[in-house]
């Protein structure tokens, strides 16, 4: 069993700075863990010792009888680094510190932090926290916490479930906790993790995903996670849904490149978990949606949904939703459509989402007939049942109609209900006990349903291979990059750096007559925006053009022009979660455009038609507006040399490939920048 584990399956607690004290924090621990019937040892310890709610105290950990598998320690911060020594010293292994006071009220106690850290590492202790509210495994009731979830005054039924909720913060965690209990969502786990100075709340997650009677995960985190930690939850098998806030923070990342700036942290974060299968959520609302999908039994084989509804209105929002979230809405087979005619009055509708209408309440065999029919079609992956107002009765025969029709396909079946829950008061329980997910709008049931693919979904596991060529020692110029681009495979304009006006002119001949002329000069990265770029150079202006460029300082580069095609700039860049590949539309304007998608490396197969379509303005490359279609087999074979090119590559480095042009046959890098990260 691994020390962390002690915070659910601890045998014994001990409480530091547990009081009798009325309204003290240290005394809810000691409360909570004997009101909840905790069966391990419960040792409140405080120098004064006597007895706590009936309990012996011991002055110190050391005097308390062994061993000791959990300390809460509930002390004013400068007593904390006294108590971890103790607990060091009675061979604890794990400790959570609920106390506040360090690296969040500034340097002072970001120096408590890191001294009480290096105590409890170097005496073998993992320490939870601090500033935090503790910790709560449900099935073997340790009460790890003083949250006033537990306090006498609330009424909540604590039934352990396979949902664990992990959060550094610690009063969101115990208030999304709360809210999810409120639905009838049964956590087994509650775990905060405050300033996450030792232990993360990503190790928590990974070491909760590996409890058998885990069933799924919610996290809510601050720092940016470690992307090793990120995968290996993510291999877990187990469903995760993380709440990362930040997103406006990290947004105005200064770079050097173009793709860094594209590429921030926080769309990093969102590509890599979107590779992971973790779902991300936009709040708390969408996270304990996401767990409540989790719940559901089945898992869908695609992301082909097939709405059902008693509501034209809730049914084409819904309609809505699943294009926007990145599902598909199925138009149903024709054999489908033709069975569900004969079933529908002729005031429904028997496309995709299929109206069975008010028509039900007063014939409820219409659930059943026509959810038969629209489960037994292979191109349905999911059903989700739009309803309104509806009493205790009508929701009893509809989920009577969709567990069944669940049941029988394997298929999930959500349920979005907008109507109050005065009208069917029972309406949450029964849906909840029939394993079908129930939300109050088309919307959150869509997303829902998105979330539930999004961890479904078959992850390729195999990484494209490396080229084995080495991280360049210095940075290159652009000759250079594009003589080394070449040798990886990628196709680049022919051309060569000249060193005077008479052999600027040879090559402006060779190449057709025509030619780009540019300046080279070592970190000169944007080179268009100081004019040291002159497309379309004639043979006869090819002297003067040599002797502006020259002006710049550096030698100058003459190459062939290159056709028409679609501009799109191709970058790699570290983030902190490792090396990404960044894919932009528009080439120099991507930046305008904001039309990007990116992806932490290695790639796997199918990673790099993803891409492409992934971009809003995908449709460029088909062909818009009578235009020749670009050769996006030659971009995707790009992405991923790129993607082999770097492979290995020691940190630091970031490449701008761009504009990178799509022609009709061929993918052309027109321009080319290296950069190696200045240490800060
Ligand atoms: C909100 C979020 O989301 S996260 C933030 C979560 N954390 C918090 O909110 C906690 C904020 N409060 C704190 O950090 C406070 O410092 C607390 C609650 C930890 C401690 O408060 P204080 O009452 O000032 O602590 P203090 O250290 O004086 O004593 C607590 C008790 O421990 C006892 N104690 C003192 N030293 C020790 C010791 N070494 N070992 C054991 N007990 C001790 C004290 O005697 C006292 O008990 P008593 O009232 O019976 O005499």
């Amino acid at each position: 069993m691994s020390e962390l584990s002690l915070l659910w399956n601890a045998e014994s607690v001990a409480v530091i700075g547990a009081t009798e004290r009325e309204g003290a924090l240290g005394r809810k621990p000691v409360a909570y863990l004997q009101r909840y019937g905790y069966a391990g040892r419960i040792l409140p310890i405080n120098p004064k010792g006597g007895t706590i709610l009936g309990y012996q105290a011991y002055p110190s950990v050391l005097e308390a009888p062994g061993p000791i598998d959990l300390a809460f320690i509930v002390v004013s911060a400068d007593r904390v680094p006294a108590a971890v020594d103790d607990c060091v010293a009675a061979g604890i292994k794990v400790a959570i510190i609920a106390s506040s006071g360090f690296a969040e009220t500034g340097d002072e106690g970001a120096a408590l932090q890191a001294e009480t850290v290096a105590r409890a590492r170097a005496g073998g202790l993992r320490l939870v926290g601090p500033n935090c509210i503790g910790a709560v495994g449900f099935g073997n009731k340790v009460m790890a916490t003083f949250s006033p979830l537990f306090s006498a005054d609330a009424v909540v039924s604590l039934e352990p479930g396979g949902l664990g909720i992990v959060s550094q913060s610690g009063a969101l965690g115990f208030g999304a906790a709360s809210l999810g209990i409120e639905r009838g969502m049964r956590p087994g786990w509650v775990i905060t993790t405050g300033n996450d100075a030792d232990v993360s709340a990503l190790e928590v997650l990974a070491e909760l995903a590996g409890e058998p009677a885990c069933t799924g995960l919610l996290g809510y985190l601050e720092n940016v996670p470690d992307v090793g930690a990120l995968r290996s939850l993510a291999n877990s098998g187990k469903p995760v849904a993380l709440l990362k806030s930040g997103r406006s923070e990290e947004g105005g990342r200064a770079a050097a490149s173009h793709t860094g700036a594209l590429a921030t942290d926080d769309r990093v974060l969102d590509a890599a978990l979107r590779q992971f299968g973790i779902v991300r959520a936009g709040d708390i609302d969408e996270l304990l949606d996401a767990g409540d999908a989790f719940t559901s039994p089945r898992r869908p084989k695609g992301p082909r949904v097939a709405i059902v509804t008693t509501s034209g209105g809730s049914g084409i929002l819904a309609a809505d939703d699943v294009v926007a979230q990145g599902l598909e809405l199925t138009p149903l087979q024709d054999g489908t459509r033709a069975a569900l005619a004969e079933i529908i009055p002729s005031f429904g509708s028997a496309n995709n989402p299929v109206d069975i209408t008010a028509a039900v309440l007063s014939d409820p065999s219409l659930f059943d007939r026509s959810l038969d029919v629209i489960a037994a079609d292979d191109t349905v992956d999911m059903i989700i049942g739009c309803f309104c107002v509806m009493t205790d009765g009508d929701v009893d025969k509809a989920v009577r109609a969709l567990a069944k029709v669940a049941e029988k396909s394997g298929k999930p079946v959500l349920v979005s209900r907008t109507g109050a829950d005065f009208l069917a008061p029972n309406a949450r329980a029964t849906l909840r006990e029939a394993g079908l997910p129930d939300y109050p709008s088309p919307a959150r049931a869509v997303r829902a349903a998105a979330a539930l693919w999004q961890v479904s979904k078959p992850r390729a596991a195999d990484s494209l291979a490396g080229l084995g060529i080495a991280t360049p020692p210095a940075e290159l110029t652009e000759p250079e990059l594009k003589a080394l681009l070449a040798r990886a495979g990628l196709s680049v304009p022919v051309g060569r750096v000249v060193a005077t006006a008479s052999e600027a002119k040879a090559v402006v001949d060779e190449v057709g007559g025509t030619a780009v002329f540019k300046a080279v000069v070592p970190g000169l990265v944007h080179k268009t925006d100081v004019g040291a770029v002159k497309v379309g150079v004639a043979s006869a202006d090819a002297a003067d053009a040599f002797d502006e460029l020259s002006a710049f300082g550096g030698a100058v580069l003459v190459e062939e022009l290159v056709g028409d095609g679609v501009e799109l700039i191709i970058g790699v860049h570290t983030s902190d979660l490792g090396p990404v590949l960044t894919l932009g539309l528009g080439g120099i304007f991507t930046e305008a455009l904001d039309d990007a998608t990116s992806r932490l490396l290695p790639l796997a197969p199918g990673d790099a038609e993803a891409m492409v379509r992934e971009l809003r303005g995908k449709a460029l490359l088909d062909g818009a507006r009578g235009r020749a279609a670009a050769d996006v087999p030659s971009l995707v074979r790009t992405l991923e040399t790129v993607a082999a090119l770097v492979s290995g590559w020691e940190g630091g480095f970031e490449l701008d490939l761009n504009p990178v042009r799509v022609l009709e046959s061929g993918t052309k890098v027109l321009d080319a920048a290296h950069v190696i990260a200045k240490e800060a």
